[in-house]
């Protein structure tokens, strides 16, 4: 589905040039959820901006579905660490903007942002403005928006990060129950290791700059999973742990 062939990238800065992935190879499969952890600046979002079509690699190819990406594409959806919805539009109107800009069906758009919005606990919620939403509702709303547009491909560049723990905790839980149900080919750039373990098949940890692929973890646990208590806490502690030594003995 998502393939990258000896990828790398560079940057022209002042003091020269700066390598933030070099010989990238990774491949995601079809409805895979694919997390990407790694320490401050080795290249998770330059990565999640090359799948995205936001950026040429310097040398190697980028590929979705087997097309080499040139450009952003419509079934392709990068999602931010900030929401950055409309202040002028309801929660609605924003989780709508796409289906508008895109000119899909409204009325059979309406019905799915409501059931959207709902499955992600704004009932209640659908016609207020942002400044009328906390952070973490805020948060919701972008995902709804992303999620709308049915991507094939959802990428994730920490969207929980400026929540307060349980919020995240909840968010992921939820992100967990939609991904079983229409699951989206995801990657998920997260600095939370209990987070890559809720919600990965497989975690790649990526070695400090220039970013490589350090290790690729299987997680192999049942899902639905749950932070905390579960048949398998043992497990996912032990994955915890494994990715834990990976990251602090870069
Ligand atoms: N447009 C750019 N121009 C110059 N250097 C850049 C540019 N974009 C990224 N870089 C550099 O590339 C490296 C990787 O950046 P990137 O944002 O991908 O890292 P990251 O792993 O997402 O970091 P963080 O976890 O802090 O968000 C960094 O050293 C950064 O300074």
């Amino acid at each position: 589905m998502i393939g990258l062939d000896r990828v790398s990238r560079t940057f022209p800065t002042r003091d020269g040039e700066v390598t933030a992935l070099s010989d990238i190879d990774l491949r995601v499969d079809k409805h895979e959820f694919v997390a990407v952890i790694g320490r401050s600046g080795c290249g998770k979002s330059t990565l999640l901006r090359l799948m995205a079509g936001l950026l040429a690699p310097t040398s190697g190819t980028v590929t979705v579905d087997g097309a080499p990406v040139r450009r952003p594409r419509a079934d392709v959806v990068l999602m931010h660490q900030l929401p950055a919805l409309l202040p002028w539009r309801t929660a609605l109107g924003n989780v709508m903007l796409p289906v508008e800009i895109r000119r899909l069906p409204r009325a059979d758009h309406r019905v799915k942002a409501a059931e959207l919005l709902d499955a992600v606990g704004l009932t209640g919620f659908h016609h207020r403005h942002p400044y009328e939403l906390s952070g973490g509702m805020q948060q919701r709303v972008a995902l709804c928006r992303a999620l709308i547009q049915q991507p094939r491909v959802l990428l994730m560049d920490e969207p929980f990060s400026a929540l307060d723990a349980l919020t995240r905790e909840e968010l992921a839980t939820q992100l967990q129950a939609m991904h079983m149900s229409a699951p989206a080919t995801t990657v998920f750039v997260t600095h939370s290791i209990a987070e890559a373990v809720l919600l990965a098949d497989r975690v790649v940890v990526l070695s400090t700059r220039p970013g490589r692929v350090r290790q690729v973890l299987d997680i192999a646990l049942p899902r639905p999973r749950s932070f905390g208590h579960s048949a398998h806490v043992a497990e996912a502690a032990g994955y915890v742990a494994e990715l834990h030594d990976l990251l602090l003995h870069d």
